[in-house]
């Protein structure tokens, strides 16, 4: 299934073609621990995919191989047909402008305001005119109700605000994906609950595809297409919400209805 030769335009494979984002039998250890063993998935462009399972199994590890921060073992990973593992960092700006990531604490700048944070984007890959970036912050922070606070340093911000600033920085690039590190962690029901309608938005306005690892059950139920759970650096499960909820896996229902005794 690998390819022989390094090439950004290079299709998927053929049996996979309109996939938006695949992983081919990716496997990654760190030392003699292996994370990730024979990986494969598959996303549609637009599809919503939560990644739950076990603490340490490997799901922000899965979403750094995807955006390029981390390479295979062995495996293949492809984002809208560009080869993601055979190119080299100065090669990534491409990957970089299309999946954008969400880290778990937002990852934002405390010297610079809200609306500089989202701005950063836009001035890093060059953007100087300053009505268009203006425009394209103003627009981002309404997406996420932040309009009004645009001028407030992360340090005054709520755990939740500070999420959706980065979120608005996600979306100011025009992402087509979105990486999302638990982004319901540390907010209480009515904070995530925002946080939900928010990529529910961004799915159904801007068409964008997400990647969502959580831990946040009744999230996955209100936002995800389809769920994966990872355990022991495989696929456990896969498939839509319900089917999560039917699956007859005593693993997977141990660990959905929070039975510790999956992580032993
Ligand atoms: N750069 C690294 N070097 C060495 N080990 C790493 C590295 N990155 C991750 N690991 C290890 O890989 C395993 C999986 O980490 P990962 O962060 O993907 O877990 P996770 O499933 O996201 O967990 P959690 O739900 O607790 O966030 C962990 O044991 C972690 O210590």
């Amino acid at each position: 299934m690998a390819e022989s030769s390094s090439n950004m335009t290079k299709p998927a494979p053929a049996e996979s073609g309109r996939a938006f984002i695949e992983l081919i039998n990716v496997s990654k250890r760190f030392g003699s621990q292996v994370v990730l063993d024979n990986v494969n998935l598959s996303l549609q462009h637009g599809e919503t995919l939560c990644i739950i399972g076990p603490s340490g199994e490997g799901k922000t590890v899965t979403l750094k191989h995807i955006i390029g921060l981390l390479k295979p073992d062995s495996g293949d990973i492809y984002v809208d047909g560009m080869h993601v593992n055979r190119l080299k960092e100065r090669e990534m700006a491409p990957i970089r402008q299309k999946v954008s990531m969400l880290f778990q604490g937002g990852a934002l700048f405390d010297n610079l305001t809200v609306e500089q944070n989202v701005a950063f984007p836009l001035l890093e890959h060059g953007l100087r005119d300053r009505e268009e970036i203006d425009r394209r912050v103003r627009a981002a922070l309404q997406a996420v109700d932040l309009d009004e606070h645009r001028f407030k340093y992360p340090t005054s911000l709520s755990g939740g605000m500070r999420k959706r600033t980065g979120i608005a920085r996600a979306i100011i690039d025009r992402s087509e994906c979105i990486l999302y590190d638990e982004p319901n962690s540390g907010l209480d029901p009515i904070g995530s609950d925002i946080i939900d309608q928010m990529i529910l938005r961004m799915q159904r306005r801007y068409k964008v595809t997400s990647v969502i690892v959580t831990h946040d059950m009744r999230s996955i139920f209100k936002i995800a297409n389809r769920v994966a759970m990872l355990y022991r650096g495989q696929i456990r499960f896969l498939g839509t919400p319900q089917e999560l909820r039917d699956s007859q896996d005593q693993i997977v229902q141990d660990f959905i209805n929070g039975r510790s005794d999956v992580t032993g």
